[in-house]
């Protein structure tokens, strides 16, 4: 399996309100760096898996939407718990939704999105992809 890896960061402020998070219950900041991993059995006719400016594009525009956000309030995100496990699978989602609509036939298979929430603590969501 060949994989590219593409990174960006995210900049959010979101509270975590369940007692399991501590002083996290309050409002508070984070910035969190995104790598986002594509997976393809084999290479394309260019002997790439997508091309990095693609990839690095796909991720920015998925980011873009939670970017300075409170996701306390954004409307996709109310009442739900913002862990880092969770905006993975967010971001995992959309990046597959953004690929799907905007480069059909893109060939591929897998996705893994990884978000470092600092440099000893990384949380992440693997998918596969139609
Ligand atoms: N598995 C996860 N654990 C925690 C998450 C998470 O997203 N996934 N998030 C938090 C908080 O949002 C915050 O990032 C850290 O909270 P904090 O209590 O300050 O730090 P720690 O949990 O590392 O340390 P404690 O000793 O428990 O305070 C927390 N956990």
């Amino acid at each position: 399996m060949y994989r590219l890896t593409v990174r960006d960061h995210v900049m959010i402020a979101h509270s975590l309100p369940d007692p399991a998070f501590g002083p996290a219950q309050a409002l508070h900041g984070a910035t969190f760096v995104v790598e986002a991993t594509f997976h393809r059995a084999e290479l394309n006719e260019k002997a790439i898996v997508l091309d990095i400016g693609v990839a690095t594009a796909a991720l920015g525009a998925v980011l873009a939407d939670l970017n300075y956000r409170n996701l306390d309030e954004h409307p996709d995100l109310v009442g739900q718990l913002t862990t880092t496990e969770h905006l993975a699978r967010v971001i995992a989602d959309r990046l597959a939704e953004h690929l799907g609509r905007d480069l059909p036939g893109h060939g591929v298979t897998e996705l893994d999105v990884v978000l470092r929430e600092h440099p000893d603590a990384w949380a992440g969501y693997t998918r596969s992809l139609d």
